[in-house]
């Protein structure tokens, strides 16, 4: 999918939100647990009933990988289903890859070319030569780790390194790279007093923005420092939206937990 198709979509469905789909089986209404797929099965039904208020979905691998051969075969269901039914939403694997060229070849053709995820998150550490094979995917989107929500990226991402954080240096640093027009940044909704600073670094990238919900990040603030003329965001939120009922109704409430994030989006579209 291009960016623009992207914006496109946002605008007609005046949103900016994406779904995360964080499977844990402890966590899902019991009688899925009976079918011959339940992760598949929580998937299709929150799909089917939340894909009219987001623009884009995000199964995080490692509730999959945890499941061994059985998820990683759900995540492909997952993946087929939204790729065969609804081609416009976007699709993100929160895989956070990224290793020697020769390796990140081969997760790049895993999660871009053969499962057909529009994007895949990857960590800018290991430098240049780990990120450019996602980026020479046409049409794909590479979503470097930039400032994430957790505590933990002050150890390392706020650090001054030659009189610059860490974090500022992977974005300017990355937007001299090959076909880095493919590139857009994760920054957590936990750290919305940077996005100012951000913005300046960045103005025209698209941010997918974790920790809405369930880790306290603040849609408005985000909004606030974080949008650009295009919107330039994709706010995710996963437990507080799928996991908002255990129940039979667990669709339904999800589907309203969706709707009460579209409709602040679009409110804040329309302002
Ligand atoms: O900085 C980051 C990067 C990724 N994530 C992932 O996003 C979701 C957030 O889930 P919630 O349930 O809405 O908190 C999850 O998959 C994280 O691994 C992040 O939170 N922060």
């Amino acid at each position: 999918m291009t960016t623009q198709e992207l914006i496109s979509e946002i605008r007609k469905k005046k949103s900016f939100l994406c779904i995360g789909l964080d499977v844990d089986l402890n966590k899902i209404p019991q009688h899925l647990l009976t079918k011959d797929d339940p992760i598949f099965e929580f998937n299709k039904a929150i799909i089917d009933a939340t894909h009219h208020l987001c623009v884009a979905y995000k199964p995080n691998t490692a509730f999959y990988e945890a499941y061994g051969l059985r998820g990683w075969k759900a995540l492909e269901k997952t993946i087929n289903y939204l790729n065969e039914n609804h081609p416009e939403i976007f699709t993100i694997a929160d895989a956070k890859r990224g290793d020697i060229g020769n390796t990140s070849s081969m997760y790049a053709k895993a999660f871009l070319e053969d499962l057909g995820f529009d994007s895949v998150t990857v960590a800018p550490y290991m430098g240049k030569d780990s990120v450019e094979p996602f980026l020479a995917m046409k049409d794909k989107h590479t979503i470097l780790l930039a400032l994430t929500s957790n505590e933990g990226a002050f150890d390392f991402q706020t650090k001054t390194v030659e009189g610059k954080e860490l974090y500022k240096t992977v974005l300017e640093t990355s937007k001299s790279w090959k076909n880095s027009e493919n590139l857009m940044y994760v920054v957590g909704a936990t750290k919305a007093e940077y996005l100012a600073e951000i913005r300046q670094i960045i103005p025209e990238s698209f941010l997918l923005v974790p920790g809405v919900g369930a880790q306290g990040g603040n849609l408005q603030d985000v909004c606030k420092y974080g949008m650009n003329a295009q919107v330039g965001l994709l706010i995710n939120s996963s437990r507080g939206i799928i996991y908002a009922s255990n129940k039979v109704d667990f669709a339904t409430v999800a589907a309203q937990k969706a709707f009460e994030l579209q409709q602040e989006m679009q409110a804040i579209l329309e302002r």
